[in-house]
Formats: C-alpha cells, sequence, structure tokens
C-alpha cells in the first residue's frame, strides 16, 4: 500500500495536483468575544494563506482551521500568546488525501472487474453521469435525466427527474456537491437517488408521495469545481469562472443568489473562499437552477445538502431576523433530525443559517424561500470535525442512510401539507 501511496503523491506532483503535506487543521475552541475577534483578524492575514473550515462566528461552534506547514509554527505562536486553546485534528493533511486517493485508486479497479457500482465510494464525475445513465435505463418510467444547461467549462449539469406521470406536478428540489470539497454531498445524493428509485413501489409512503409529487435531483450542482477537487484541489470549493482584473479564480456559489446579495457574510475579493461574484446570479451554474425553478413554477421544497458540522437549517442567512414561517420549518427540522438521530445516534443542531452558523448572504435557501418555497432547508452532513470535508468512504452510506430518514420526513411533511 505505501508503494501506491509514494505513486499516487509522483504522479499527483508530475500532475501538478496540489498537495498538502505537512499541513494541519486545527480546532480552537473559542471561549470568548475577544478571541473571535483575535481569530477574525488572523482570518485577514493574507500570508499565512490559511483555510478556515468552520468561521470564528460565536462560542457554541468550533473553528477550523486548516494551515499550511509553512505558517504553522507562526500560527501556533500567535495562539499561544493570545492563550487561545486549540487542538491538531488533522496532524498531516496529505496523507488522509493520499489514503482516499488510493482507497479510490483500489475501488475503480474492483468496480471495473466486478462491473459494479460501490456507493460505498467516492466516484469521478464521468463515472457519477455514466451511472446515472444506466439508473435512468433500469427506471425508465420513473426518472428522466435532463439536461438543464452547461457549466462555465462547458459540461453538462444534469438534473434526474422522479415522476409517475402528471404535467408539472407541484415538485421537490434536492441539490448536493454544490460546493466541490464537499463530497460526501454528491455520494449522498447518489445513494439517495438509487434509494428513491429502489423504493418506489414497495415503500408506501414514498410511493405516495411519487403519485402526486415530483422529485428533482441536481447531484453536481458545480461539475467545474468538482472535477477540480479530483485533478488538482482537493480543498476547492467554489466555481471555475474566471474574474476579470484577477488571478483569483471562482465564486462562491453559495454566496451568488439574489437574496440579501452582497450583504454580510461574503466577500468582495475574487480571492475570497466566500467570494459572492460580481453581481447575483452571475455563475451559470446557479443561473441554470434559478431558470430552471422558476420556469417550473409550482416547487413546494428546495433542499441544499452541504457537508460537514451535523446541522439542518433553514432560512435566513443573510439576517437573523425570524422568517414568517419560522416556528413551523423549526418544527419540521427537529422532528426530521429526530428521525435522522434514530438511526445511528448522530447528532444535529437545528436552527436559522445566521442564528446557528453564520450571517452568510445570498445563499440559495434564501432564494427559494423569498420566491415563496415556503420549505427550504439546508442539510450540513457528518462529521464535526474530525475529518472535516474529508470523510472516509465507510461513512457514506451511513451518513446517506441516516439523511434518508430526514430527508423521507420533510418530503412526506411537504406532501401532506399542500400550499
Ligand atoms: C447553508 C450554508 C450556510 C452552508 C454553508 C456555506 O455556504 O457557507 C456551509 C458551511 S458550506
Ligand atoms: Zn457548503
Amino acid at each position: 500500500m505505501k508503494g501506491l501511496w509514494l505513486l499516487l503523491v509522483l504522479v499527483a506532483a508530475a500532475k501538478a495536483e496540489r498537495v498538502f503535506i505537512g499541513d494541519q487543521v486545527i480546532r480552537v475552541d473559542v471561549q470568548s468575544e475577544e478571541q473571535i475577534q483575535l481569530l477574525q483578524a488572523l482570518e485577514t492575514a493574507q500570508e499565512w494563506e490559511l483555510d478556515y473550515w468552520l468561521h470564528p462566528v460565536s462560542t457554541e461552534l468550533p473553528v477550523d482551521i486548516r494551515v499550511p506547514r509553512s505558517s504553522l509554527s507562526s500560527v501556533k505562536d500567535y495562539l499561544q500568546a493570545h492563550s487561545i486553546p486549540f487542538s491538531v485534528m488533522i496532524d498531516n493533511l496529505q496523507a488522509l488525501l493520499d489514503e482516499e486517493k488510493a482507497e479510490m485508486e483500489v475501488n475503480r479497479m474492483r468496480e471495473r472487474s466486478t462491473r459494479s457500482f460501490n456507493f460505498g465510494a467516492y466516484h469521478t464525475l464521468d463515472t457519477i453521469y455514466s451511472w446515472m445513465d444506466t439508473l435512468v435505463a433500469e427506471h425508465p418510467n420513473l426518472i428522466t435525466k435532463q439536461e438543464i444547461g452547461r457549466s462555465y467549462e462547458n459540461r453538462p449539469m444534469y438534473v434526474l427527474k422522479f415522476s409517475t406521470g402528471g404535467s408539472n406536478r407541484p415538485a421537490i428540489w434536492i441539490d448536493t456537491g454544490i460546493h466541490s470539497r464537499e463530497w460526501v454531498s454528491p455520494a449522498t445524493g447518489v445513494w439517495t437517488a438509487n434509494k428513491i428509485a429502489t423504493d418506489y413501489g414497495t415503500d408506501a409512503s414514498l410511493t405516495s408521495l411519487l403519485n402526486t409529487m415530483d422529485i428533482y435531483l441536481l447531484i453536481l450542482t458545480n461539475p467545474d469545481g468538482y472535477v477540480y477537487t479530483h485533478s488538482n484541489d482537493r480543498m476547492w470549493r467554489k466555481t471555475r469562472s474566471r474574474n476579470s482584473g484577477s488571478i483569483c479564480r471562482g465564486v462562491d456559489p453559495n454566496r451568488n443568489w439574489d437574496a440579501g446579495f452582497g450583504g454580510p457574510g461574503a466577500s468582495s475579493s475574487p480571492c475570497s473562499e466566500s467570494y459572492r461574484g460580481p453581481s447575483a446570479h452571475s455563475e451559470i451554474e446557479v443561473k441554470n437552477v434559478v431558470d430552471l425553478i422558476k420556469s417550473h413554477g409550482n416547487f413546494k421544497a428546495f433542499i441544499s445538502v452541504h457537508s460537514y458540522s451535523q446541522l439542518l437549517m433553514y432560512p435566513y442567512g443573510y439576517t437573523c431576523t425570524n422568517v414568517p414561517h419560522q416556528a413551523e420549518l423549526d418544527s419540521i427540522g427537529r422532528a426530521a433530525v429526530q428521525k435522522l438521530t434514530s438511526l445511528y445516534g448522530t447528532s444535529y443542531k437545528v436552527g436559522s443559517i445566521c442564528k446557528i452558523i453564520y450571517q452568510a448572504s445570498g445563499g440559495s435557501i434564501d432564494w427559494s424561500y423569498n420566491l415563496g418555497i415556503k420549505y427550504s432547508f439546508a442539510f450540513e452532513l457528518r462529521d464535526t470535525g474530525r475529518y472535516g470535508f474529508i470523510l472516509p468512504s465507510n461513512q457514506i452510506i451511513p451518513t446517506a442512510s441516516e439523511t434518508w430518514l430526514a430527508l423521507k420526513h420533510i418530503m412526506e411533511y411537504v406532501r401532506d401539507h399542500p400550499y
């Protein structure tokens, strides 16, 4: 196995793939407002090239920072000088990435020899897209694959539409993979697509839902970013669009929606991980979804799936003011999380984006809610930081299975509460 790792690192280097040798992910359990401000000041220290996986917002949530090896001693000195306690969650990020890559390679060879698809593994865009065709071919009376447009780099964006007939039935939207480094999200999308396909006709509740509603599932919402995490930079989050006047690429596709656009919780700097873009819906990947939702006109729920932190959130992100339906959304969320937790005991928090994670403007579910899609939610899947975005593949199926119980609860509620 060691030989395989070495080979993979050499191949990565040859491919000019970004490596993270010696990078660490450190966790700070902030204990005061002052520490939050000190960590926010740290975030602006460009020279240290810090990558905040979880931002300093409240003493309720930890702060996770990927620190390049070259900045480790300066950052640790800074934290110690300000008596800010920290722990090392990942002591060599590259080792985790090598393991992940080796696992994918082993799985790829196994799938090729057994001609099977492993839902408990991470896959490339091409493999997911060809698997989609297989799924559609196996369920021609339930699933169609629709190209809703192309990405910035001209990759097709495919929605799987689950429908048993009718025309323009009330519909439920689910998207995964909008942030490309959150790999467990599209992996959950793949598993969920298969679950819907296999359970229709046997699960009475799902069958009754699909006999009255449609489900639209966009598994790779940020295809260019996802490909880039496989080929060049596993930590990439944004789209891959060029920003005029900057060497930095990409827009945060979850800050680009026309909902509080440009407000607090999004950056105006193209080099920031939360760059909002030059204007709302500037990103073609966002525009493609907006156009579909608007032209369809009969979506009743909009669910966006991210990782990590184990949260189920509802609007708003751009303001901490409660939405008119806050009580109802909160109660749906708590009931959904109860179902999720019942499987493996995984704990989730429930609340509005602004209150339980941070103020974030231009987010997708704020836009969908303001469009009138009352049942708008966002998931942050596993874990709470032990592995973060590099969740081991052996957690894909448990994550997807528990998430399904929450998703199903939300969808059943939408079915039973038409509006
Ligand atoms: C629903 C939102 C707040 C999700 C969040 C983000 O977009 O920053 C994740 C941390 S990626
Ligand atoms: Zn995300």
